[in-house]
């Protein structure tokens, strides 16, 4: 088991570790909701130094059974559809079939609590917080370090809750490529899910607020987009200084308009927030929530799904268990809900192959190796799994910057202060997430030249041909997005970047046919390929060179940076002011590229957007669902959420989990029949 880094993406524990982990983690909660997260921060340090070494002990085994066995299981009622898992996309599909048919009965069944009106929810800047202190709103993925990463191990977070990861994300409002869609049409010959068809889908998701009346985007949709209310000092200064250094890159309004002029352009980026209310845009308020009158829609939370129940090769229902007593070790009583009509798995990248594992659906030696009798032969289950790769490197910033610092690590009095604000005008840090500006980067030939010759291939085969396709996504952040307390206190500028195909990818499978707690199988991939390398060492430097040229910077975080070598002359200092706008850009050799690499190689995580796991492609291609979303091999079972991608997106990924929802509610439509949802805004 390799070294465990306090990276952000690290920063909570609870849900998906074992009992005693979250019990370590409350003893640590509550010993600390009286001091600051600075504090907070030191005391978390020490709890994963802890757990790095409880979990190095850890086997992946069956160990112990967490729900009684199918014989056991008391039955319940008979719905029309069950949806195994309520995150993002499921919300969306089962809160437009509700809407669409009333008298359809539909049952929602999700692992983690309701978030309705709860403040860490709703209010979008508490999502730093909810990674800090362990709320049991994420599950925790362990993943296998590998020769990309040192060895190190990965945690890799979901959201646990209903909604998912849009009750807990960061609100990056982010769309991809048309060419990615159009891929999923093409490349993997999946009719209707080109962007001709998903762009209708997402702009009937949304109401733009920036301007609704804008092509390709929504305007009367449920989930609202806007550029938050405040907008901080440090995000025109970003963007300043990029059309000013950077000459040949020139500023748009929107990179997230589907078109290829929006690539190597500089903009302010919205946010899933609503501007009037500050408010979180997730799917669990906004389709759901929002249908207490349809009591024919159902759900039912702190339930785990283990299981799909067949009758010969047909899916008639699930079967769960009480998730809270599950994860305290005792034997919860489990259930069997019946579905007359379908069951929708949607429990995400790493729920959904679960429960098809669980049920009989995979690769043989994945299954046998848990004592698990095959009833489809499905090698794609589980395989494939695919993420971005991010870091985030922070910056000394002056006084008069407007961050997010004064939220991240406030005192009880500073957290005060800003909840008020939220509370009475919808507006302030908690209705911000501090992520201002950014762009979606191609390299240019000369850029290109200082990638060579790692990157030449993946150029010429992958990109060179696709003009709409970013390399990298990469954004200006105000505050200090990471979690070592050795970080001083004070105000940051933080460079954020995440690769958008890479090439590395992983896999994620069940280890125990009935322990629903033990750790899977997974291995995350990150960095296995060295063009994945070299395109995060190009971006890092660019990234350097613009904030060093900005007027709130200070000079670098040291040891949040490459460790360059002595005498280097692209070595990090602290500073009273920026560089000239014409300086000379800061010459590296071989040796500070190598610590580059090195840098990335320690410090790159999980983007939080696992897809890709249950594959929408031909089978004998590995998929594991067809275009109509079926699950191969079975009938009236079908996946409807992130694991479903067939390749990559050069975006965050909640639009893509939206796109999903609309499409799957079309599709379900269709095939059962029901009346009144559109492939389209209306
Ligand atoms: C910390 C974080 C930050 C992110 N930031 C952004 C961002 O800023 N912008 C962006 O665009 N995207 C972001 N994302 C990604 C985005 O939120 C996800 O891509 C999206 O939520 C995936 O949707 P999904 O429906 O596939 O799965 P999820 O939303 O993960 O939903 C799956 C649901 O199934 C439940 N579940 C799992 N197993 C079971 C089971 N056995 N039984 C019952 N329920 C089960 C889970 O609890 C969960 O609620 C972020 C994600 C995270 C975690």
């Amino acid at each position: 088991m390799g070294k465990i880094t306090p990276s952000l993406s690290i920063l909570a524990v609870g849900s998906g570790l074992r009992s005693e982990d979250s019990e370590l983690a409350l003893i640590v909660h509550r010993s600390t909701r009286a001091i600051d997260n600075a504090r907070l921060l030191i005391l978390w340090h020490r709890l994963f130094s802890r757990l790095a070494s409880k979990l190095a002990r850890s086997r992946l085994t069956d160990s112990s059974s967490f729900y009684q066995q199918p014989t056991m299981a008391t039955e319940e009622t008979t719905y029309d559809i069950i949806f195994a898992g309520s995150g993002a996309a499921a919300c969306v599909t089962a809160g437009r079939l509700a809407a669409a048919d009333p008298t359809l009965k539909i049952l929602v069944l999700e692992a983690g609590a309701h978030t309705r009106d709860l403040d860490h929810h709703v209010r979008p800047g508490n999502y730093f917080s909810n990674l800090l202190v362990p709320r049991d709103v994420f599950s925790f993925h362990l993943g296998q370090g590998g020769k990309g990463t040192n060895g190190r191990t990965h945690i890799v977070p979901t959201g646990r809750a209903l909604g998912g990861g849009s009750a807990v994300n960061f609100v990056m409002y982010v769309r991809p490529a048309a060419s990615d869609y159009d891929d999923w049409e093409n490349v993997h010959r999946n009719k209707g899910w080109g962007s001709k068809d998903l762009i209708p889908l997402l702009r009937k998701a949304e109401t733009y607020q920036p301007d609704p009346s804008a092509p390709t985007h929504g305007f009367n949709g449920p989930l609202k987009i806007s550029f938050a209310q405040d907008s901080h000092n440090v995000s025109d200064e970003a963007l300043r200084v990029a059309q000013a250094y950077e000459k040949e890159y020139k500023a748009v309004d929107d990179f997230s308009n589907f078109s290829g002029d929006s690539i190597n352009g500089w903009t302010r980026l919205p946010r899933w927030i609503d501007a009037k209310t500050g408010r979180r845009s997730d799917t669990a308020h906004y389709y759901i929530y929002n249908q207490d009158h349809n009591k024919n829609l159902e759900v039912q939370t702190r339930r785990k799904v283990a299981r799909v129940i067949f009758e010969g090769n047909r899916a008639v229902g699930v079967e769960h268990v009480d998730d809270v007593v599950g994860r305290s070790k005792g034997v919860p009583e489990s259930r069997i809900s019946r579905a007359s009509r379908l069951v929708v798995l949607s429990a995400g990248a790493f729920g959904s192959p679960a429960i098809l594992e669980r049920s009989g659906i995979g690769a043989a030696s994945v299954l046998e190796k848990c004592g698990i009798k095959q009833l489809v032969d499905l090698p794609g289950v589980g395989d494939k799994y695919t993420d971005h790769n991010v870091v985030f490197v922070p910056y000394h910033a002056s006084e008069d910057a407007e961050t997010m610092d004064s939220l991240f690590r406030a005192t009880p009095e500073e957290a005060k202060v800003h909840s008020k604000q939220w509370l009475e005008f919808g507006s302030g840090l908690l209705a911000n997430n501090g992520i201002n500006s950014g762009i979606k980067l191609r390299p240019t030939e000369e850029d290109l030249k200082s990638m060579s010759p790692e990157f030449d291939d993946r150029w010429a085969t992958f990109f060179a041909n696709t003009p709409d396709k970013p390399v990298m996504v990469l954004a200006n952040l105000s505050g200090y997005f990471g979690a070592n307390p050795a970080v001083p206190r004070g105000n940051h500028l933080t460079a954020g970047y995440y690769s958008c195909y890479p090439i590395s990818t992983g896999h994620v499978h069940i280890t125990s046919a009935t322990d629903l707690y033990s750790h899977m199988d997974f291995k995350p991939g990150f960095l296995e390929h060295p063009a994945d390398v070299a395109i995060l060492r190009w971006t890092y430097k660019r990234s350097r060179e613009l904030t060093r040229r900005m007027k709130y910077y200070r000079g670098e975080v040291e040891i949040c940076h490459p460790q360059y070598p002595a005498g280097s002359l692209a070595a990090c200092n602290r500073t009273d002011g920026p560089v000239d706008i014409d300086a000379p850009p800061l010459a590296y050799t071989k040796e500070d590229d190598d610590a580059i690499d090195e840098y990335h190689r320690q410090n790159i995580e999980t983007t939080w957007h696992s897809i890709g796991t249950c594959a929408m492609k031909p089978r004998e291609k590995g998929g594991v669902v067809d275009s109509r979303l079926n699950v191969y091999g079975v009938q009236n079972l079908k996946v409807a959420d992130c694991s479903i991608t067939p390749s990559n997106v050069s975006a965050n990924t909640y639009s893509t989990a939206v796109a999903i929802g609309e499409k799957a509610a079309v599709i379900i439509a269709e095939d059962l029949g029901i009346k009144g949802v559109t492939a389209g805004p209306t």
